[in-house]
């Protein structure tokens, strides 16, 4: 059996989509899911934060599924361990704590078993599992990531440092990913894709191009989702405006919600902050770093 010394995993967060960039672009975010894992004699996870206070505490966790997932794949077995999992990203709230908890799984197999994984090969594993790319690459390379997975080969374009500030609004109340799927057509017609695409293309050039003014424009003219969420987020509609008037270059769903993104201009996401905090009072407003690092793991 392999022993192992104690050591921590530090995963960010992201958000996804970024506007038209459906299902593949994700931005990385400075709130943290971390573990702490030392040996034990048998598997226990134990939350020391609120934000995980609900989460499993044994092998029904989804760390320990992907983590023996990963270990199944490499026919390998793992030594147990006792987890600390400490995190600031509230579940549900379309800030990829499950895209998180995945990177973290395997993470988990990487070290106990002594993998050496590469991020390509963390990338690849985890867009299987999450079936797309836009969380779990951001939550792996930090940054913004572009990406496009299909069952055969999983691509990403990776932009490292984007000069902008983030602002997060935060209800309280949660949406699962999946119930916000559900809300979407199964089908569009032949000249919406069209033009969603194209709008995704403007989006990414933009972001190439650092044309911040361009960015904001054409992450606010999705049409591949936010049309049919908007229902169940009513605070996107109010930040949008709210935030443009303020300075925003732009405001998009986070995720599949209920958060809400603002990208702003450096020095500008404090006081933006402050005025959307008292018209949306009911939420946490937050101007949250862009996470460059990605998961990394230490003693
Ligand atoms: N650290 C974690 N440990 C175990 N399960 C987790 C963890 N983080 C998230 N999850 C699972 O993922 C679910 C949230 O996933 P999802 O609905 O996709 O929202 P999100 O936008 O936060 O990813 C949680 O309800 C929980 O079941
Ligand atoms: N592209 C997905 C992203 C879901 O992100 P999450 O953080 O809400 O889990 C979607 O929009 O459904």
């Amino acid at each position: 059996m392999l022993t192992f010394d104690r050591f921590k995993i530090t995963v960010p967060a992201s958000s996804a989509n970024l506007g038209p960039g459906f299902d593949s672009i994700g931005i990385a975010l400075g709130r943290y899911l971390i573990l702490t894992v030392e040996p034990a004699e048998q598997w226990v996870f134990v939350p020391k934060t609120a934000d995980v206070e609900g989460i499993p505490t044994g092998k029904d966790n989804l760390m320990y599924q992907v983590a023996e997932d990963v270990a199944k794949q490499y026919e390998v077995t793992l030594p147990a361990a006792k987890v600390y999992v400490s995190s600031d990203i509230p579940l549900a709230r379309g800030l990829g704590s499950s895209a998180s908890a995945i990177v973290a799984g395997i993470e988990l197999a990487n070290q106990l078993a002594k993998l050496n994984l590469s991020q390509k090969d963390k990338l690849r594993i985890s867009s299987l599992m999450e079936g797309h790319p836009d969380n779990v690459s951001p939550s792996i390379y930090g940054g913004v990531v572009i990406g496009y997975h299909h069952e055969d080969e999983t691509y990403i374009n990776h932009i490292p440092n984007l000069q902008a500030e983030v602002i997060m609004i935060i209800p309280r109340y949660e949406l699962k990913t999946a119930d916000a799927r559900n809300a979407l057509p199964k089908v569009i017609d032949y000249r919406t894709a069209v033009e969603a695409g194209a709008i995704g293309n403007m989006l990414v050039s933009a972001l190439m191009n650092r044309d911040f003014e361009a960015v904001g424009t054409f992450m606010e003219k999705d049409l591949y989702h936010e049309l049919y969420r908007t229902k169940l987020v009513p605070e996107l509609a109010i930040a949008r405006v709210e935030a443009k008037r303020l300075g925003a270059y732009g405001t998009v769903l986070s995720g599949a919600g209920p958060s809400v993104l603002c990208l702003a201009p450096i020095g500008k996401g404090k006081d933006i902050a402050k005025h959307l905090a008292i018209k949306l009072s009911h939420c946490e407003v937050d101007v949250v770093g862009i996470d460059t690092k990605g998961v990394y793991v230490d003693a």
